[in-house]
């Protein structure tokens, strides 16, 4: 860690672990906890500050961010920075990074549990046996076997939604225009490009998509109209999405048979239509509160916030840092440092060569992306802040001969980055406004995946059983798989699968599964 001449000051405003905090006092920052700050508290206190973590109760507002003169980083220990002015914070150079994957497996677990509360009257059906009543004919509920779940936002939380939602037997249909269909069929899930298609087919409805100008209200009575009678409808996203007034309408005219809302159009909800239903299940913003969501938000958000602070690699910035870069260009900073991080680390060492072809508008600024795939290349090697003016330098030190050029063929995305270093390929899109990079091609096998913090990734013979294996060695071993891909590439008789794991997998657990599955080549990754 570079000397410092003065205590750096870090806030935290919303409760996160103490293992988190511990990290940060452990590297010799100043650690101020004050969950209870109004507003005008907080910007009083800005100044202070040379970074600021918060979840979703404190608003980073454009005037906080303004007065936060000392700000060097903005940490989101969670997935939605809805709550940050990220516009501001990019205007006045801030860094905001979050931990994306933390709390989704939590999130699709409390839709699940939103969902049979739904279906069967668990809370109602609770209260009355507490009051001392026995009414089993008053509570008569729905399977969710065989039914059709209809999906809307088919990103990280509502594909583990999918994926569980099968395992219920469920028939699983799903609208989300930025989807691909590749991803929808690994998912299991018929896509349908037309929303009014899909709401008469449901039995039950959930909700997974960001609150936006386009997904505000996107549930309205119009929709509901449109939908199946005594529908159930989940929405653990974001209020607002669903127009909880045209939903109180449909619930009490006998439509829409009960529903399971975690989030609600004004937080803290003090009043909503919604609370006058018995089947109206309805809790306090609770996705992400499990010990487990908050272990890894919290311990991952202090490292990355304790990296900013310290100039290392961020591997979860969701904005540009600099002032004249378009958005298409600067969503592929963070990505591709992402992709030169796992290059080092498949390749193992230095590689001798590094090309980077861009396709689609991404490709206006060839040397901010190579300047940031090398960044993220050396940031196994020691060196991490390299930006276009030190970027040939840095190359040359280090024995990097560096190419970019860009293409026009972007492979149906709009944009994409493929780089190569001493011939293995990774290829990167970031898709819409999230931020959020995905891997489409690793060793020119095709695949969608969105790297979590630790993954592991195998090239093995394709053959019946293999994920089974895997899957028992991992669940042996206590490690936890949150998310899965399959790679295929044409031609070739090895598939590569892409694992997302909780926690990082010890050499002797790779080699166990190795050994299981004949992998020829297994790596563990860490971002
Ligand atoms: N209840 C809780 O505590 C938590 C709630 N969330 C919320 O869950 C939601 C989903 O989060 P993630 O899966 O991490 O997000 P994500 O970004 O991975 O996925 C969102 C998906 O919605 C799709 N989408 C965007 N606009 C759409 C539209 N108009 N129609 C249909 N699909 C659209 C995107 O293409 C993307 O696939 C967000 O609203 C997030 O704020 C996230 C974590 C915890
Ligand atoms: O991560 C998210 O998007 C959430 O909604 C969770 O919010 P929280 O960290 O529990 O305040």
């Amino acid at each position: 860690m570079p000397a410092r001449e003065y205590a750096v000051k870090i806030l935290i405003t919303d409760k996160i672990v103490d293992e988190g905090i511990a990290i940060l006092e452990k590297k010799g920052y100043t650690v101020d906890t004050r969950y209870d700050l109004t507003p005008d508290e907080l910007l009083a206190v800005a100044p202070d500050y040379d970074a600021f973590i918060v979840r979703s109760a404190t608003q980073m507002t454009a005037e906080v961010i303004a007065a936060a003169k000392n700000c060097k980083i903005i940490g989101r220990a969670g997935v939605t920075c809805d709550n940050i002015d990220v516009d501001a914070a990019t205007a006045c150079g801030i860094p905001v990074c979050n931990v994306p994957t933390s709390n989704i497996v939590s999130a699709a677990e409390h839709t699940m549990a939103l969902m049979l509360a739904a279906a069967r009257e668990v809370p109602a059906a609770n209260a009355s046996v507490h009051e001392g009543a026995w009414r089993r004919d008053a509570f008569m509920g729905h399977e969710l076997f065989e039914k059709t779940l209809a999906i809307f936002g088919l990103g990280r939380i509502g594909g583990l939604v999918a994926e569980r939602a099968r395992a219920f037997g469920m028939r699983v249909v799903g609208y989300d225009p930025y989807c691909s269909p590749s991803r929808a069929s690994q998912l299991g899930v018929a896509l349908y490009d037309d929303m009014s298609e899909v709401l008469p087919l449901a039995d039950f409805i959930t909700v997974h998509v960001p609150r936006t100008e386009e997904t505000y209200h996107m549930f309205a009575a119009e929709q509901f109209a449109m939908m199946k009678d005594g529908v159930v409808l989940v929405n653990t996203a974001r209020g607002g999405i669903i127009d909880e007034a045209a939903m109180a309408d449909f619930m009490a005219a006998g439509r829409v048979f009960a529903c399971g809302v975690d989030m609600l159009e004004s937080e803290p909800a003090a009043d909503t239509p919604l609370a006058e239903f018995d089947r109206a299940v309805l809790t306090p913003h609770l996705g992400a509160n499990t010990e487990e969501a908050q272990m890894r938000a919290g311990v991952n958000i202090a490292r990355y916030v304790a990296n900013g602070l310290e100039g290392l690699v961020v591997p979860t910035v969701i904005n540009m840092v600099a002032d004249d870069l378009a958005d298409s260009v600067a969503k592929y900073i963070p990505a591709c440092q992402m992709c030169g991080s796992m290059l080092a680390q498949l390749g193992g060492d230095v590689p001798k060569t590094l090309s980077i072809m861009a396709a689609g508008p991404c490709a206006g600024d060839l040397q901010v992306l190579s300047a940031s795939a090398l960044g993220g290349v050396l940031s196994r090697h020691g060196q991490a802040s390299v930006s276009t003016e030190n970027a040939d330098a840095s190359a040359r030190r280090h024995g990097v001969k560096m190419d970019a050029c860009a293409s026009a063929d972007s492979r149906g995305y709009d944009s994409i980055v493929s780089m190569e270093a001493d011939g293995l390929e990774i290829s990167v899109t970031v898709p819409g406004s999230l931020h959020e990079a995905h891997i489409v091609s690793i060793l020119r096998y095709r695949l969608d995946v969105v790297p979590a913090d630790h993954s592991l990734v195998f090239l093995y013979a394709d053959e019946p059983g293999q994920i089974g294996r895997i899957g028992t060695i991992l669940g042996e071993e206590g490690i936890n798989i949150s998310t899965m891909a399959i790679g295929k590439r044409a031609g070739c008789h090895e598939v590569l699968v892409f694992l997302n794991v909780e926690s990082e997998a010890p050499k002797e657990v790779v080699d166990r599964v190795s050994d299981a599955i004949g992998a020829t080549r297994a790596w563990s990754i860490r971002l």
